[in-house]
C-alpha cells in the first residue's frame, strides 16, 4: 500500500472528484459515512458526542459526521472554532445541511470553551491535511482543552496540529487522540515513534479514491499489508528436496550468550531453510547439539568467542551478529568475512556495533546485505539525528550510499531498500519488546535468503512474518508473558 505526501493526497482527491466523477461535497459525505460506520461499531449511541470543527474541509467532515450521528440517535453537540474569515465551500454546504438537525455553538475566545462531561466522546475535526503551520491562538486552546480533559478523543483523518509528512516541533499544540480514523491511506506521520501519542490506535477507512491514479503515483514510502507480504511468499514445490531450500550459516553467540545463537538458528530452521550450520564458540557446542539437533555445528577454535571461520563459499546465505561480543579477534573475523563473502549477508547486533567502531568496514559490506539495527545501533552506525523523520532520511541516504538494505527496527520496522524506498511493517506488538526477538528476526531473514528470495523480499517478508508470529504469540500467551521462543513457535510462512 502506498503512502503519499500532502500534495499527492490533494491531487488524488481532486482527480477522483473530476474523473469518477463525484462532487467534492459528495466525496466528503462518503468520508463522513465511512468515519461513522467505524464510530457506530465502536461506541454505542447512549454515549454523548461532541464534535469540534475547524472551518476547512476537516471541519466540513466534522459537520457531516455530526449530522449523520444525530440521525443515528446519538446525542450530539457541535462546536465551531472561528479562527478565520475564510470557510471552505464544503464546510459551508455542510453547515447548511446541519441546520435542520442541530445548532452549532461558536468558539471565538477562551471563555467560550465548554465543560465536558466525562462520558462525552470528542471528535476532533479541527484541522486535517491542510495544516500549514503549527496551531496557535484559540485553536491551540481547544487542543489544550481536549488533551487535558479525560474524555476519549477520536481524530478525523489525522490529529489536529500534526503534520502529515514532516516533523513537528516539540512545543507544537497537537491533539492526543485515542483513535485516528484516517481516509484511504496511512500517513507518513503515523510511523514515527515521536508521534505515538498524537496518533493513538489508527484505522483506515475506504472512501473510494481513484485506484488507477493511485497506482501511478511515485512515492518512496509503502506500507506492507498482508496482500503484499503474501504475494512475495513462494510455495514449496512438491518435488523439492532439502537442497532446494539452501544451506544457511549463522555466526553467533559468545560465552553467556549462546542462547542468541540458538534463537537465531531455531528461527532459521522454522522459516523453511534446507540446512543450517551454526558457527559458535566451543563453550556452546553441547548446548547447541542438545537444544537444536536439526542444526550442524561448526566449532570455533576459541572457547568463548567466535574468532575464525573456515571457507564460507559453500553457504547459500550467512547471518552474523546475535550475541557475538566485540572482541578484537571477532572484529578481525568479521572484517575477513566482509572481504571474502560473495553474497549478501545479514548483519545484526554486535556485528553492527563492530562496524560502527571501524567505519572503514562500511565500504566492504557486500551489495544488498541486510542490516537489522534497533534505533540505538542505527545511531552508533549513522550518527545522531534531529528527529524520526531525519533518522529515516539518514537511513535512506545510508542505504543508497552503501547499496544495502536497512531494517530499522521498531513498532513499525522500516525496511529501507538500496534505491531509498521504505516499506513500513504492519505486524508486531509491544510484547516483542523482550530480549531475543531481534535474534529471531536475523534467523528468519537468513533463512529466506538461503531459500533464494531476493534480498529486498527476504527483508520485507522476514520483518512481516516475524511480527505476524509475534501477534500470534501475543494472542495465545498475552503480551507480557510471551518471550522470543514463542515468536519462533508461532512462525508459519506459507
Ligand atoms: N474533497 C476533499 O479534498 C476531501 C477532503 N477531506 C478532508 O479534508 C481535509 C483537508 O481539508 P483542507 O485542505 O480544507 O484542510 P483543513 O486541514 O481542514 O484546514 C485547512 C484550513 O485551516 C487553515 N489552517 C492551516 N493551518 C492552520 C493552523 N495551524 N491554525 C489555524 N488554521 C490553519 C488553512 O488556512 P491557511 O493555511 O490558508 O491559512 C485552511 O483554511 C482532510 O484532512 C480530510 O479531513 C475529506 O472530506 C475527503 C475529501
Ligand atoms: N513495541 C513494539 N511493537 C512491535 N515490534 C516491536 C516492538 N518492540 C520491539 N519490537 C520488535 O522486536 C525486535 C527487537 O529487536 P532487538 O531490539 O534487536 O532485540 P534483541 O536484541 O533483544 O533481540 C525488533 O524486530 C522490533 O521490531
Ligand atoms: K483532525
Amino acid at each position: 500500500m502506498k503512502i503519499l505526501n500532502v500534495g499527492q493526497i490533494r491531487d488524488l482527491d481532486a482527480f477522483t472528484i473530476e474523473n469518477e466523477p463525484v462532487s467534492s461535497v459528495n466525496l466528503m459525505e462518503r468520508a463522513a459515512q465511512a468515519f461513522c460506520w467505524w464510530f457506530c461499531n465502536q461506541f454505542v449511541n447512549t454515549r454523548p458526542v461532541t464534535v469540534f470543527c475547524g472551518q476547512g474541509n476537516n471541519g466540513g467532515d466534522g459537520l457531516a459526521i455530526a449530522r449523520i450521528l444525530s440521525q443515528k440517535c446519538y446525542d450530539v453537540r457541535v462546536y465551531i472554532i472561528e479562527h478565520t474569515a475564510n470557510t471552505s465551500a464544503d464546510f459551508s454546504e455542510n453547515l447548511k445541511r446541519l441546520s435542520d438537525h442541530l445548532t452549532p455553538f461558536q468558539i471565538r475566545k477562551e471563555t467560550d470553551l465548554p465543560d465536558l462531561s466525562e462520558k462525552t466522546i470528542c471528535i476532533d475535526a479541527l484541522l486535517g491535511s491542510g495544516l500549514s503551520r503549527p496551531a496557535e491562538g484559540i485553536m491551540a486552546k481547544v487542543i489544550g482543552l481536549l488533551n487535558t480533559s479525560r474524555n476519549k478523543v477520536v481524530s478525523v483523518d489525522i490529529a489536529s496540529g500534526l503534520f502529515i509528512d514532516k516533523s513537528n516541533q516539540e512545543t507544537d499544540p497537537i491533539i492526543q487522540p485515542l483513535f485516528t480514523i484516517t481516509f484511504q491511506l496511512p500517513k507518513l506521520a503515523f510511523f514515527m515513534p515521536q508521534n505515538a501519542v498524537f496518533v493513538g490506535e489508527w484505522r483506515i477507512v475506504d472512501i473510494g479514491l481513484d485506484t488507477v491514479h493511485l497506482l501511478q503515483q511515485h512515492t518512496p514510502y509503502y506500507y506492507t499489508d498482508s496482500a503484499h507480504a503474501e504475494s512475495i511468499i513462494r510455495p514449496r514445490n512438491k518435488f523439492s528436496h532439502k537442497g532446494t531450500f539452501g544451506h544457511a550459516l549463522i555466526i553467533a553467540g559468545s560465552y553467556g550468550k549462546i542462547g542468541a545463537a540458538i534463537l537465531a538458528g531455531k528461527a532459521c530452521l522454522r522459516s523453511g531453510v534446507g540446512l543450517l550450520t551454526l558457527h559458535i564458540p566451543e563453550c556452546g557446542y553441547e548446548i547447541a547439539q542438545i537444544s537444536l539437533p536439526e542444526a550442524m555445528v561448526s566449532v570455533d577454535v576459541d572457547r568463548k568467542f567466535n574468532t575464525a571461520l573456515g571457507s564460507v563459499s559453500s553457504y547459500s546465505s550467512i547471518g552474523i551478529g546475535p550475541g557475538l561480543g566485540q572482541e578484537d579477534a571477532t572484529a578481525q573475523m568479521l572484517a575477513k568475512l566482509l572481504t571474502e563473502a560473495r553474497l549478501p549477508l545479514v548483519i545484526d547486533a554486535d556485528a553492527l556495533n563492530i562496524i560502527s567502531q571501524h567505519n572503514d568496514l562500511l565500504d566492504k559490506i557486500p551489495a544488498k546485505s541486510i542490516l537489522t539495527p534497533h534505533p540505538k545501533e542505527f545511531q552508533r552506525l549513522a550518527g545522531e539525528t534531529a528527529n524520526d523523520f531525519d533518522r529515516l532520511e539518514t537511513g535512506r541516504k545510508f542505504a543508497q550510499k552503501y547499496n544495502i538494505i536497512i531494517c530499522l527496527k521498531g513498532a513499525h520496522t522500516a525496511v529501507i531498500l538500496p534505491n531509498g524506498d521504505v516499506h513500513f511493517n504492519s505486524t508486531g506488538n509491544a510484547g516483542m519488546a523482550t530480549g531475543g526477538t531481534g535474534d529471531v528476526l536475523t534467523g528468519i531473514i537468513t533463512s529466506l535468503l538461503a531459500q533464494g528470495y531476493p534480498p529486498e523480499h527476504a527483508a520485507i517478508l522476514g520483518v512481516y512474518e516475524h511480527g505476524l508470529a509475534g501477534d500470534r504469540a501475543a494472542s495465545r500467551k498475552g503480551q507480557s508473558a510471551m518471550i522470543a521462543s514463542d515468536v519462533i513457535e508461532n512462525l508459519k510462512i506459507d
